[in-house]
């Protein structure tokens, strides 16, 4: 087995022990708090330093105490003013002034914390010893695993906390489990002494006269009446500290007990040093508790955080959608608002979070598909693509509209493709494939209205879905990203748009802009948050420049536009698309991982943004890859400032043209895998990766990597993760060509 195999074991059995026994655990640290206050109360007992007992009194109390009742055990409390007796019979129990021989009754039915507590303590009041014993034994075990599962580091998190406290307190923390594993298993224990036996039970009073001819009694701190009839009498230490201790007293005599308790007793029960060996003991189980606390925490938060699933309402149908930018999961929604309008029973679901056989479980899927790339499938669905190679969907029938552009070349090659797949692995058409181009809304009802007919489906429609309106935006200022002349840049800009009113918007949503009316429009990411400045949007753009066959020097049509033509000032016509499957996450709490390779970053200042703002962002962590450092660490003062100020807590770089080690974004993963593992895997970060097609399958192959090196998962399990993962959203990808 690899390090990383057992590595990983190792955090599961740490996880799922801790997870089981959390309710042990809690009850033992609990009670072992409560316990720990045991010698904090009884060092401010027990006769004052320097004052003595009067004996006298003393005997004549216990005397008149055993007169009114049957006392099991008293202790000297206030400082000698008083007694404390400790009795069944409620005649007796409670305080007893030591002057004037007044009585205080315990209050009824009152329960003796530190007994219940010992009781729950070391055998859950159940007489299961035997499960505190083992319940020990493991707490001792997930603790010195621990420090083996991550690494000291400090992050304001929950995790961070819980490895911090699991690294730093270590010492402290273990001395509770070792010492109960040592007692449970007699180790330093010593052997115990025989106690000597008596004739005749002996009174406390009787046990008092007979120790007083040999025993300095107004050092008396307590005395307890054992069952074979003897009396244990415990003495504080004279002020040379000797001669303290406990003695048994018998009707024939004094007997010192040898040894007392074990220095491992005492260890665990916190009272060699008195009163602050006390309190440690309480510190060593806030600490204990504080661990428990925050690993189940953290792990009930994962487990809210995965679930991803799709809406369900049940019933035969499933509406389903491939969508790279949300049109078609949009279009989605409303047949399946409309089909529950309609009385129908629907679920919604992104076909690519399903797998095969979760498809097979309806007769019926309405299919709406768009395609990205060059006549490709959205990123979501590429693993579904693969499964569905090796599966069965025999009995289900599916209709398909399919959205595209015929100013690609391999017009709906998305649906085409998804069609090819499910028909070769048995799904039959339900209805022929309809195919949309460019503004689908056309297309898309009269499908809807073929689906109604043909498939006797109710699907009550009331309105499509606004299909962005374009808005007038305004190039407010232009900065020049890369440093010209320092190797072979690309030349690219940041460029801010503004509107004339407030526009609602989110980073890594798309703008849609075209050089002229009628032409084809260019998507940019949008780099800003209206959640900051509702007017102002930031973009990134590269100039895209070619040398055509005449030799001649060609512009990218839209950003020779933006770069070269549209001055300060000029007011382009724009469409805003929501682009909800890469937003940041709306909880900024929420840890990310932002890859991007060259203007790929474009959305990613406006993450920054977003979360700094919101003023309670959690980790987030950018793997930002160019050519050059000097040349085209693009928006490079904006990440050292949320380096510098918190919001970005990690920030990796990779120049593969520097002199340095040629790297790129996928192999810094390859070389922080540990870490990476734990962000993906551990705290479960959201990971979003924009760049180029190719920049984007390099760095999904290095994350399945990680999962095979830190996870010890198989090649072929990790990828097929990797695609779960891609189709949850736990992993984003933004691809641009
Ligand atoms: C980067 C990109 C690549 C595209 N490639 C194609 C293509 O190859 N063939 C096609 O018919 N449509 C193509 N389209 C058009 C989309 O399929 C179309 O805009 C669709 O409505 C988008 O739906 P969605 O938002 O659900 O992803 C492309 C669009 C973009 C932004």
């Amino acid at each position: 087995m690899s390090f990383a195999a057992v590595r990983r074991t190792l955090i599961l059995l740490h996880r799922w022990i801790a997870l089981i026994l959390t309710p042990i655990f809690l009850v033992i640290i609990l009670t072992g708090a409560v316990l720990s206050f045991r010698p904090i109360v009884n060092s401010g007992q027990g006769p004052r330093q320097g004052a003595s007992l009067d004996v006298a009194a003393l005997s004549q109390l216990v005397g008149a105490i055993e007169k009114a009742g049957q006392p099991g055990g008293i202790s000297v409390i206030e400082g000698g003013r008083a007694l404390q007796v400790m009795a069944q019979d409620p005649a007796v129990a409670g305080r007893w002034d030591m002057a004037s021989g007044a009585h205080t009754p315990a209050p009824a039915g009152g329960i003796d914390i530190f007994r219940t507590a010992e009781g729950l303590h070391k055998t859950l009041l159940l007489g299961l010893g035997i499960v505190v014993e083992v319940a020990s034994f493991l707490m001792l075990g997930i603790m010195v695993a621990g420090p083996f599962l991550a690494w000291l580091r400090f992050r304001n998190s929950l995790m961070g906390w819980h490895t911090a406290m699991g690294w730093l307190l270590l010492p402290l923390t273990l001395t509770s489990p070792v010492t109960a594993v040592m007692l449970s298993l007699h180790i330093g224990t010593g052997s115990r002494p025989e106690l000597p036996r008596t004739k005749r039970p002996v009174a406390i009073s009787q046990a008092l006269a007979i120790a007083g001819r040999d025993l300095d009694l107004n050092r008396l701190a307590g005395a307890r009446r054992f069952r074979g009839g003897t009396v244990m009498l415990q003495l504080a230490p004279d002020a040379t500290g000797g001669n303290g201790g406990g003695f048994v007293v018998t009707d024939s005599g004094v007997t010192p007990l040898v040894g007392g308790p074990s220095l491992v007793k005492q260890i665990h029960e916190g009272t060699w040093g008195g009163a602050w060996s006390g309190a440690i003991n309480f510190g060593i189980s806030l600490v204990l508790l504080g661990l428990t606390v925050t690993g189940l925490w953290s792990w009930v938060r994962r487990k809210a955080r995965n679930r991803v699933r799709p809406v369900a309402a049940g019933g035969d149908i499933l509406v389903a959608h491939a969508s790279q930018t949300g049109t078609a999961a949009r279009l989605a929604g409303v047949v399946f608002e409309g089909l529950i309008a309609g009385g129908e029973k629907a679920t919604l679901a992104p076909i690519g979070a399903l797998k095969p056989a979760e498809i097979a479980r309806f007769p019926l899927v309405l299919l709406i598909a768009s395609t990205t790339g060059e006549g490709e499938v959205p990123d979501g669905t590429r693993a579904l693509l693969r499964q569905l190679k090796s599966s069965d969907l025999k009995g289900v029938r599916f209709a398909m509209l399919a959205l595209g552009d015929r100013s690609y070349a391999h017009f709906c090659g998305g649906g085409q493709r998804l069609k090819a797949a499910l028909m070769a692995a048995g799904a039959v058409e339900a209805l022929p494939l309809r195919e949309a181009d460019g503004d689908p809304s056309g297309a898309f009802l009269g499908w809807v209205d073929t689906v109604r007919s043909e498939l006797a489906l109710n699907c009550k429609i009331t309105g499509l879905p606004a299909v962005s309106p374009p808005v007038a935006l305004t190039v407010a200022d232009r900065q020049r990203l890369d440093v010209p002349g320092t190797g072979n840049t690309q030349e690219t800009w940041r460029i801010w748009l503004e509107g004339t009113q407030d526009i609602a918007f989110r980073p890594g949503d798309l703008v849609r802009i075209a050089a002229g009316a009628g032409e084809r429009p260019r998507s940019y990411s949008v780099g800003s948050s209206s959640r900051v400045d509702p007017r102002r949007i930031a973009l990134t753009v590269r100039l895209h420049e070619w040398t055509a066959e005449d030799g001649a020097r060609r512009l990218g049509r839209v950003s020779g536009f933006l770069l070269r033509e549209a001055e300060q000032g000029v007011t382009v016509e724009a469409r805003l698309d929501p682009h909800p499957g890469f937003n940041p996450p709306t909880d900024p709490r929420w840890p990310i991982v932002m890859i991007a390779a060259g203007s790929g970053i474009a959305p990613f200042p406006g993450f920054i943004e977003e979360r700094r703002a919101s003023g309670r962002a959690g980790p987030a962590w950018l793997i930002f890859g160019n050519r050059h450092r000097d040349g085209d660490f693009l928006w490079r003062d904006v990440f050292e400032e949320a380096l510098a100020d918190g919001t970005l807590t990690r920030m990796d770089t990779a120049f593969s043209r520097d002199s340095d080690d040629g790297a790129r974004v996928q192999d810094r993963l390859r070389q922080h895998a540990p870490e990476v593992f734990e962000w993906l895997v551990e705290t479960k970060a959201i990971v979003y990766i924009c760049g180029r097609r190719a920049m984007s399958e390099a760095v999904l192959e290095a994350l399945a990597e990680v999962l095979v090196t830190e996870g010890g998962l198989k090649p072929e399990a990790a990828r097929a993760e990797i695609g779960q993962w891609v189709a949850e959203g736990r992993v984003r990808v933004d691809t641009f060509n």
